[in-house]
């Protein structure tokens, strides 16, 4: 039978909402080498989500987050694996400290119009819009085992996503 492990993931999106523009992170390392993804990374035992995706920004960009809000939900699942990754979308506009390079991430801010996404998951393009514009969603991509081409997905706008 084919068990699927649940490990639990932040994902951070920095907002400058004045100028319209969103940081990404350039990954120089491991799971999604060389793509433009927001901040983040997996849930450490005895830490909440909220305290995981201000960590991860911390160690990633160098900023203290005043506040985030949960946005988003997605569940990624890779044929022949036995991992599935549940992803907590956060939003953020406040911080403090300065933007800096990490040994892990290269920050860069785009502009709303520009986000590069042939050079991102390819799922981004589906849920994107609706992070950008304040919207909440959850949803559900199957990747083929290349990591490339998504097989089937689910993706819906919901009022409320706290809860999930
Ligand atoms: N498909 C897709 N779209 C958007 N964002 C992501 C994906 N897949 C992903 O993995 N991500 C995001 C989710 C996480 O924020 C990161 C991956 O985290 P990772 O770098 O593996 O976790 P860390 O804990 O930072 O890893 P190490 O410190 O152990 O290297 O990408």
């Amino acid at each position: 039978m084919d068990f699927k492990i649940k490990r639990i993931y932040s994902l951070v999106f920095v907002k400058d909402t004045l100028n319209k523009k969103i940081l990404l992170g350039y990954k120089k390392r491991g799971f999604g080498k060389s793509k433009w993804i927001g901040l983040g990374g997996k849930l450490h035992p005895d830490e909440s989500i909220i305290e995981c995706a201000i960590r991860e920004v911390k160690e990633e960009a160098n900023i203290e987050l005043t506040s985030v809000d949960k946005i988003g939900y997605l569940e990624y699942i890779f044929e022949d694996e036995t991992n599935v990754m549940a992803v907590h979308v956060f939003s953020a506009d406040s911080y403090s400290g300065e933007i800096s390079e990490t040994e892990e991430i290269r920050p860069e801010w785009f502009e709303y119009g520009s986000v590069p996404f042939d050079k991102m998951w390819p799922d981004d393009r589906y849920w994107f819009h609706l992070m950008l514009s304040n919207k909440r969603f959850k949803g559900h991509f199957l990747y083929e085992a290349n990591l490339e081409n998504i097989k089937i997905y689910d993706l819906s706008e919901v009022d409320n996503i706290s809860d999930i």
